[in-house]
């Protein structure tokens, strides 16, 4: 822990001449900070190391045009490691433009006349906020993780065992869950885990292909095929040869491209439209589809050897609202990635944001999380989202898109994450907390599908009573 008389360097920024006799900057001082001027456009003022600024608006009368400073300053205040502390008198804050100066970049103010111990707190804590990211990326990993997709939780943890094994091996897999859960993120994290990594992934989406080109587009053509035709082109399972071919919304698929898919499943062959020869292709498929497929294959609409052939190995994407914590990082994932889009200028969430995030039950999953989060991003006028900024505000959970069954499964499970998480994934403490036996909390947890990463011997004997009734 740093000690209150080792040196803290903070960043002055006087904004507009103001007669000061110095005793800020001598109170300050004698509180262990050591003050380096700043002007705004000096090099202190974008320096990579975590810091913390005080921004003295003093001088800034009424007459001076406040809203006139913002832009000049945004650029100052929006430095990425940098929070920043106003100091001000308190009438000040009665003037509307300086108050959203104020709101929108500082992570805290301080109204003078005031007691040196008040500020240096105040500036300590910005200055340990300031910090914070360091301590985030050095946080050792455990557990699986899949290049490029977010998340934490234990259900995404069980899903990147499983596709880590699948990538492995070069069976079909068929990807389902809800729309927006990043099935095709994840089947291109599945093909880069693979041996096939550095040959093509090819996608196709079955849903966004008129029925007439699906063949000549899946399989490809010879020159003069058909009218038009006018050279040979290869088709997407042609082009994936030695890598993946991703079908996306396979659910779509014309059934006479199913019998053709069902043909190159069972022979590795194709023939171009209008070729003579069989062409011999390994390309391995990664199917998926947020729609039933079972039900399409009960009512006719998609071929049953077909629908087996593509579920060899099945991953079922869980929906964003059983993912847990993994809604923050998510969130923060896509402020971080889309912060050039708002210049910069949002640095972070409020708690009402964060509690809403949690609360929501996201029915388009992380693509309406991504897309509100930039969104809010662009309109907001803070540099902390509020719940009003992701348009979260008024939502009770009856107006929310899910079922009142979803709700209360989604509620379960979380509850049990996370008092399995408080007690280090002890059950028994666990159950304590949630006011249910042990035997209980470990059939929930088998519905929820939480056990699979604990070898436990109490498994095997709740197998034998899995189907009884509830224990209170
Ligand atoms: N775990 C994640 N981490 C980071 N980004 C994610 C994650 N999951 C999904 N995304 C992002 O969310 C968006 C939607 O993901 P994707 O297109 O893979 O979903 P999908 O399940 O295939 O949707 P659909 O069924 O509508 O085709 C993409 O921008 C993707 O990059």
């Amino acid at each position: 822990m740093q000690s209150r008389h080792e040196p803290r360097e903070l960043v002055h920024l006087q904004v507009q001449a103001f007669a000061d006799d110095g005793v800020l900057e001598r109170m300050l001082q004698a509180a262990g900070w050591r003050f380096a001027r700043g002007d705004g456009a000096g090099p202190e003022t974008s320096a990579d190391e975590p810091g913390v600024g005080l921004l003295d608006l003093r001088g800034v009368g009424p007459d001076r045009a406040p809203a006139l400073l913002l832009p000049a300053m945004a650029a100052v205040l929006s430095a990425p490691r940098r929070e920043w502390v106003a100091v001000l008198h308190a009438a000040q804050l009665d003037c509307v433009p300086l108050g959203r100066l104020v709101h929108g970049y500082c992570r805290d103010y301080v109204t003078v006349p005031c007691e040196a111990d008040t500020l240096s707190l105040v500036l300590g804590h910005a200055l340990g906020m300031a910090r914070l990211p360091d301590l985030d990326e050095d946080l050792p990993g455990d557990g699986p993780r899949l290049e490029g997709v977010i998340g934490e939780s234990e259900v995404m943890r069980q899903l990147a065992r499983r596709v880590l094994k699948a990538a492995g091996c070069d069976a079909p897999v068929f990807l389902s869950g809800e729309t927006g859960t990043g099935k095709e993120l994840v089947a291109a994290a599945l093909h880069r885990h693979s041996r096939r990594k550095s040959l093509p992934f090819v996608g196709i989406n079955c849903g966004a292909i008129p029925h007439s080109l699906m063949e000549s587009e899946l399989f490809g053509y010879e020159r003069g095929a058909f009218t038009g035709a006018v050279q040979r082109k290869l088709g997407r399972v042609e082009l994936a040869h030695g890598g993946t071919l991703f079908l996306d919304e396979v659910a779509d698929l014309p059934m006479e491209s199913q019998a053709s898919l069902l043909r190159f499943l069972e022979e590795g062959r194709i023939c171009r439209l209008g070729g003579q020869a069989p062409i011999r292709v390994d390309a391995r498929i990664v199917s998926a589809t947020h729609v039933d497929l079972r039900r399409a294959v009960d009512e006719g609409r998609f071929r049953a050897d077909l629908y087996h052939r593509l579920r060899v190995i099945e991953l079922k994407m869980p929906a964003l609202r059983e993912r847990g914590g993994d809604l923050v990082l998510i969130a923060q994932h896509a402020l971080q990635r889309h912060a050039g889009e708002a210049g910069g200028r949002v640095r972070g969430f409020k708690a009402c944001a964060l509690r809403a995030i949690q609360s929501y039950g996201w029915p388009g999953n992380v693509r309406e999380l991504i897309n509100r989060v930039r969104e809010a991003m662009v309109m907001a006028e803070g540099c902390h989202l509020s719940a009003r900024d992701l348009q979260l505000e008024d939502r009770s959970p009856d107006q929310q898109a899910v079922t009142i069954d979803l709700a209360r499964r989604a509620g379960e499970r979380t509850a049990i994450d996370r008092a399995l998480a408080r007690h280090g994934q002890h059950v028994g403490q666990a159950a304590d907390e949630l006011g249910i036996s042990r035997v209980t909390l470990y059939r929930l947890m088998l519905r929820h599908g939480l056990h699979e990463a604990r070898p436990d011997a109490q498994w095997s004997r709740l197998s034998l009573v899995k189907g009884g009734g509830e224990e209170a």
